[in-house]
């Protein structure tokens, strides 16, 4: 074994400027996006996608708006050959979405790519070879002056049969394979002596497309690479300048936000980063970047479950629950100080506000996800979510006592089962608690004389039926007077507050008391009903059972 392994490795980097301008820059616009989900995402996945899958792909790219996309690579199957007619004869294509093709600079291979392109009205043609110095070397076995060469011929050969169709508006592509792996001034060479071919001009642009076809270096790497290549290359006005970045490293995203600092006007890349071994540039991850920082990518993501859900089906690969933006856990705190943040932030925040959300980046709203999922609880959550969650799924807005009172109930079983809790878990958990199913309220009467409230009620209570009277000076400080006179004990209300729960005729009431009884413990009962004295009453009786419960009253 090697003493150590690093040795084995060197960095590569081919430019350093010490001018660069790129970490001043700001992007305040959305580049030109390039799907190449069908192209890249599909040459790497275990089974490429059929016929039905690839439609069912190329219609989700239209949805969300990408105007270019690559559809395939025509030469390299039947199948890639006959999806290209199929959009072709059937006339899929919309009227402002351009197909792209890839094809190596090889005659055959790119007489067959034209073959496959007869009759569409617009396309981009994509021509790459290798220029890195190993693929010299090794793959092609070819000098520079060779390598510039093939470039050329096959650049000429696109030009050629392109005339011989020329109710297609053609635009030509091509990339340097192995950009990223290439010296700078070797890369601008054969990009050159292409565009010297091409002869592209402003009004009618060629792509010139700039890959990390591995990722080797950090991203400041390339992006000085970038705007190396951006000041030096010929005909610069009348190139569209594009990346292609892939993600071995794990940098993918910010080697394509520093391309486009340093002059690139274009990204290619796939939903969600599928492609070749880690995976294609994701273009998600890039657009909602974008978004979040004021910018609108001009792609859709507004159903991003639901394109996730397209993506699976079509690659039959998982997308991650934690993958940026889209993944299942992506909205969610499960620990106490985060979900304490939210709740507060969500209740302090008014319509048109500023997106100002503590550990949520974006909306989950303008994803089509909803806040339901943004608050779950296991053992580390705290009183915070727990309130959260009835709060948003069943409307309680628990007192801040009853929170803290309510959460260690909770943290008890949670300790016995040491599983998530959802919210209809906590409701179950709360309605046993505080004794919401007993269905029946007592029986009782009110009347008022000169401001004092006679309350008559019946009421089954340790296993017998008691009728009990008491006046006070209103509903409950009378009932409350019944009770003690009754049971012979003193019971208090501390504290009291009520709010309505939904609307119209399935209004509820739902009181919330902090019941002292003898000089016991407080604790807080809860009681709900159409009728707001029922729903107080109900919540007296709530608290009380609970005080038998831990003996403050003799059972
Ligand atoms: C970085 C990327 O993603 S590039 C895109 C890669 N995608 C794919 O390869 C998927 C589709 N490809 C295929 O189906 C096949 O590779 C085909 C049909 C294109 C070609 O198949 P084949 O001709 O059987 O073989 P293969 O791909 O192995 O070609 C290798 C030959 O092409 C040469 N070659 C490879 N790339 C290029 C290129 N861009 N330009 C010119 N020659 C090339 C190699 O040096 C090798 O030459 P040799 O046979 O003289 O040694
Ligand atoms: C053919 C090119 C653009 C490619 O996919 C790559 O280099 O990664
Ligand atoms: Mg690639």
């Amino acid at each position: 074994m090697l003493q150590n392994p690093a040795s084995k490795y060197q960095p590569f980097v081919p430019v350093r400027l010490t001018d660069r301008t790129w970490p001043d820059a700001v992007v305040s616009k959305p580049p030109v996006w390039c799907s190449v989900d069908l192209r890249d995402g599909n040459q790497a996945l275990i089974e490429p996608m059929d016929i039905e899958r690839k439609i069912r792909m190329f219609e989700q790219l239209v949805k969300i708006g990408f105007k270019e996309i690559e559809v395939g690579f025509p030469s390299a199957s039947q199948i890639e050959f006959d999806f290209m007619r199929k959009l072709i004869e059937e006339k899929r294509i919309p009227d402002d979405v351009t197909v792209q093709v890839l094809t190596q600079a090889r005659e055959h291979l790119i007489r067959r790519t034209f073959e496959a392109l007869e009759g569409v009205p617009r396309a981009i043609v994509h021509l790459y070879n290798a220029t890195a110095p190993v693929m010299r070397r090794v793959v092609l076995g070819m000098s520079e002056d060779e390598i510039v060469e093939l470039a050329r011929t096959n650049a000429q050969l696109f030009k050629e049969i392109a005339a011989e169709h020329p109710n297609t508006d053609w635009t030509f592509e091509y990339s340097p394979e192995m950009y990223s792996d290439t010296e700078v001034e070797f890369s601008k060479r054969v990009i050159d002596a292409v565009t010297d071919v091409w002869q592209p001009t402003p009004q009618k642009k060629c792509i010139i497309n700039l890959p990390t076809t591995v990722e080797h270096s950090s991203p400041n790497i390339f992006a000085d690479m970038v705007e190396w290549t951006h000041r030096n290359l010929q005909r610069r006005d009348c190139i569209v300048l594009s990346v292609h970045p892939h993600n071995d490293r794990g940098t993918g995203t910010a080697t394509a936000e520093m391309a486009l600092l340093a002059g690139a006007d274009r990204l290619e890349g796939c939903l969600f980063g599928n492609g070749e071994r880690t995976g294609n540039l994701d273009i998600v991850n890039v657009a909602l970047n974008m978004y979040i920082n004021g910018v609108s990518p001009g792609l859709d993501f507004s159903d991003i479950d639901g394109i996730r859900a397209t993506v699976e089906y079509c690659n039959q690969l998982p997308v991650h629950p934690r993958h940026p933006y889209v993944g299942e856990l992506v909205y969610t705190s499960f620990s106490g100080s985060h979900q304490d943040a939210i709740k507060k932030a969500f209740a302090a925040r008014k319509d048109g506000d500023i997106w100002e959300m503590p550990y949520l980046p974006i909306d989950p709203k303008d994803l089509g996800r909803s806040y339901e999922a943004v608050i779950r609880v296991n053992s580390q959550s705290g009183k915070g979510g727990i309130s959260y969650l009835l709060e948003a799924e069943y409307g309680l807005q628990l007192p801040r006592r009853l929170q803290i009172e309510f959460s260690q109930v909770v943290q008890h079983e949670m300790d016995t089962l040491g599983t998530e809790f959802t919210a209809a878990d906590l409701w179950r958990i709360f309605r046993k608690e505080f004794s919401m199913d007993i269905s029946q309220v007592p029986q009782y009467r009110m009347a008022e004389e000169n401001g004092v409230v006679t309350m008559n009620a019946k009421l089954n209570w340790d296993g017998q039926e008691r009728v009990l009277e008491g006046q006070g000076n209103g509903a409950i400080d009378a009932f409350v007077q019944a009770l003690s006179q009754s049971l012979g004990r003193s019971v208090r209300v501390m504290n009291y507050a009520e709010h309505a729960v939904g609307e119209g005729a399935n209004a509820q009431a739902v009181a919330y008391v902090e019941v002292r009884v003898d000089d016991g413990q407080t604790m807080f009962g809860v009681g709900m009903d159409a009728n707001i004295v029922s729903a107080s009453i109900r919540a007296i009786m709530s608290g009380l059972r609970r005080a038998a419960a831990r003996q403050t009253v003799a059972a």
